[in-house]
């Protein structure tokens, strides 16, 4: 019989080993099964992406997953498996499957962002993340801020503060060869989105101040989609990772919400104002509710969730379609045209006559389509019993989305998909009278679509058309701007340009 002191002796490899090859053996069998047997088995796309996560999960981490989509759709046609339990598709009837209102709460494909609650984040109890019944819960009382009424009050503001950025840009023109505009776009969406939310900018483009705090903000989503990532790959990892420096770098990151966070508690503290700001306004609905009203951290969530979804996605546009205009001259032309022509003086620039700008209206739409500010798609999940998705049977509890870059670059969707072309937006070309409109969605649709898109284009419109009355604009980029890497959202490099005063 073995004594205890020689079974003391026996290495640690002695068990370790076995244990290693248990979980090899373990990934290997599964890697295997996901490529053979796996209901998904039959659909196309690369073996790798079939297998395991790890492919998925670096493309994401690495900010690769949106063009990574788009060249797997090239290659593999409209639907690519691309991850083990994961689908993508591209056509129009996928949006609609997907995304769109549904009578029976059984039948609605749920929001598969469970893992995004893994960081302690403030937009954790909003819409954004909520399940199917709080969400609806929710966006009832919310959509009255949202409004057409609510948006004609808020356009003194937001015409006071691109005003504001006006001035700036004028002061910066006189002293500084080239400005970087996508930093000056990001200021404005925050003051505006700020002042439109709490009834008082941060004054970011008068004051320095939180200037570098701003530039940090966008940072967050990046922290968010890596910290979900690790979940993906490992959820023990995400234990070790609140021990790890990385965590509390990505923990710092998320805690940069906490300006928003004070002021939307201060505005809580203080009641409604008078002033129509989506907060007065999302707190008397809430007051009114007949049905479940919202708690007071669901009411900050949502605050909180405006200012991070109406900052960086705004800003985003007008940094492509300034880029895009700058290097299609004909383009530029034809809008510098029409916005100079409508307007004898920028002060006339209401947001009702800027909607009747066609030719500007689809030189937003086509920077949306080229460079959609949320790259990435949206991942639901197929309800019990499965369900038709472009003509291909998919089994309950698939991930599935419709990706939105590669629906928007698709050949099957749009004719010349890689060029600037606006006026495939007009419908009068017959060039492009096979294009398949619908499948651009850059704010989504059904239930769960943007809630801001028109206060977005609104702002959009005309923060563009004060730009191209005052000035010419120049960029003297070597390298391709759009470029860049997407963490949910575009990391977004900055964009040097040249204004030059016309008046
Ligand atoms: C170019 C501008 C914008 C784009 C492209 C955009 C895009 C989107 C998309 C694609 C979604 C759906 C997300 C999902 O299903 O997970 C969304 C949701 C949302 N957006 Fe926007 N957005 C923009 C501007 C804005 C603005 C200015 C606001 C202002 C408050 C805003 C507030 C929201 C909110 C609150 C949601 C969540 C809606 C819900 O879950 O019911 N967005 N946005």
């Amino acid at each position: 019989m073995q004594s205890v002191a020689s079974m003391t002796e026996i290495p640690w490899t002695y068990y370790v080993y076995p244990i290693v090859a248990l979980i090899f053996l373990y990934h290997v069998a599964k890697a295997i099964y996901n490529v053979t047997w796996h209901p998904l088995a039959r659909f196309p796309g690369p073996r790798s992406f079939a297998a395991s996560q790890f492919p998925y999960a670096y493309c994401h981490a690495s900010g690769q997953l949106a063009t990574t989509f788009h060249s797997l759709h090239q290659k593999y046609g409209p639907v690519v498996r691309t991850a083990p339990n994961e689908l993508s598709f591209i056509e129009a009837d996928a949006l609609r499957t997907i995304y769109a209102e549904r009578r029976k709460a059984c039948s609605v494909f749920g929001k598969n962002y469970d893992t995004f609650n893994e960081t302690r984040n403030q937009i954790s109890n909003s819409v954004f993340l909520a399940g199917h019944g709080d969400h609806a819960r929710m966006r009832k009382i919310i959509n009255p801020a949202f409004s057409d009424r609510a948006l004609r009050d808020q356009e003194p503001h937001i015409q006071y503060l691109v005003q504001k950025l006006i001035t700036r840009l004028e002061e910066q023109a006189k002293t500084n060869g080239e400005i970087d505009l996508n930093q000056w776009y990001n200021y404005t969406a925050f003051d505006v989105i700020a002042d439109t939310t709490f009834g008082e900018p941060f004054n970011t483009l008068e004051d320095p101040k939180y200037q570098p705090w701003i530039n940090l903000i966008g940072k967050t989503w990046k922290a968010i989609v890596l910290a979900s990532t690790m979940k993906s790959i490992a959820p023990p990892v995400t234990l070790l990772r609140k021990l790890l420096p990385t965590g509390l770098i990505l923990q710092k990151e998320v805690d940069k919400f906490d300006l928003i966070l004070n002021r939307v508690k201060e505005k809580i503290a203080h009641g409604p104002t008078e002033k129509a700001d989506l907060l007065s306004l999302v707190i008397k609905s809430n007051a009114n509710s007949a049905k479940e009203k919202m708690a007071e951290s669901e009411i900050i969530s949502n605050a909180t969730l405006f200012v991070a979804a109406g900052t960086e996605t705004v800003t985003t546009l007008l940094s492509s379609l300034t880029y895009l205009l700058t290097r299609h001259e004909r383009v530029m032309s034809k809008l510098i045209r029409e916005v100079r022509d409508a307007f004898l003086d920028d002060c006339a620039m209401t947001f009702q006559k800027l909607a009747q700008l066609d030719y500007l209206s689809a030189c937003i739409q086509e920077a949306l389509r080229l460079f959609p500010p949320i790259p990435e798609g949206l991942p639901r999940l197929v309800p019990p019993g499965g369900e038709r998705i472009s003509g291909y049977w998919v089994p309950a509890g698939t991930a599935v989305q419709v990706s939105i870059l590669a629906a928007t670059l698709s050949p099957t969707n749009f004719k010349d998909p890689e060029s600037f072309i606006p006026e495939r937006w007009l419908k009068s070309d017959p060039r492009f009278a096979a294009d398949k409109l619908e499948a651009c969605q850059p704010f989504s649709v059904g239930p769960r679509n943007c809630v801001g898109q028109n206060i977005g284009l609104m702002e959009m419109r005309l923060v563009m058309a004060k730009i191209l009355w005052r000035f010419d604009l120049r960029c003297h980029l070597q390298e391709e701007w759009m470029d860049q890497p997407s963490y949910l959202l575009w990391e977004k490099k900055p964009l040097p340009i040249e204004l030059i005063p016309v008046r």
